[in-house]
């Protein structure tokens, strides 16, 4: 059977990045992806912006929805002090597959874990089921549509606490435009937009702060 892109992606990063290496990792998906294939990883250029808030919050307790091949995952989890963990939702089983091997070729097993399934199914489970209390940093990184009504999932399920960090990819391409409005309309977020790009293109796109005010 033919193989897919994303496979062409994990196949890429197993013949040419470093084991044990997510630096590596993240610079093999990112030279493939500019280079071969394009794909919706969230890049180099937005992926500095994400670095720079991850060191300015400091999280133990992390949410991504939308893991795809892992690229975020690797690239968030290499940042992360050796106690922290990053929980990561994906809904399509071959994405989640591939982003498994990913990550344990990068060697940041240890600090991430993945959730196959729905968002808004595992959202409600995370406490009893995932042993979370509240989140430090969520990343938006899935369905466009799915901003909005996870994110007040996270709130009515007391996911989140004065502090809590949602970063946001895509904000301007493909765009939320609802969840954009809501956030930067409800007095409960401070919210910060970081104009970018497409990853690998010259699209303009944005992601967007938002810190929970309790
Ligand atoms: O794609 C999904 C849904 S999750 C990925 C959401 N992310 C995006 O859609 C996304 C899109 C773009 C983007 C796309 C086209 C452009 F022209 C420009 C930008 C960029 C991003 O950074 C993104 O994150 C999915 C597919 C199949 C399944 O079988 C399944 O289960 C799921
Ligand atoms: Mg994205």
């Amino acid at each position: 059977m033919a193989q897919s892109k994303e496979e062409r992606i994990l196949n890429f990063v197993l013949q040419n990045a470093i084991k044990g290496d997510p630096q590596s990792v993240v610079d093999t998906i990112d030279k493939y992806c500019s280079q071969k294939e394009w794909a919706m990883n969230v890049g180099d250029e937005k992926g500095l912006i994400l670095d720079k808030i991850l060191e300015e919050t400091k999280p133990s307790a992390l949410l991504e929805l939308g893991t795809y091949c892992g690229y975020s995952a690797v690239r968030i989890a290499r940042l992360l002090k050796p106690s922290a963990c990053l929980l990561t939702i994906e809904f399509n089983p071959d994405f989640a597959a591939i982003a498994k091997q990913m990550i344990e070729f990068a060697g940041v097993q240890d600090k991430v874990k993945i959730l196959e399934g729905p968002s808004e199914t595992i959202i409600p489970q995370l406490k009893k089921k995932h042993e979370v209390d509240t989140l430090d940093f969520v990343f938006l990184d899935h369905w466009k549509d799915r901003y909005l009504p996870d994110t007040i999932l996270l709130l009515e399920h007391g996911l989140l606490r004065k502090g809590s960090v949602i970063l946001a990819d895509n904000v301007v391409c493909p765009g939320a435009p609802d969840f954009i409005k809501y956030i930067r309309n409800n007095n409960s977020f401070e919210c910060t937009n970081y104009p970018s790009h497409v990853e690998y293109m010259k699209v303009k796109d944005a992601m967007e702060k938002a810190v929970f005010l309790g």
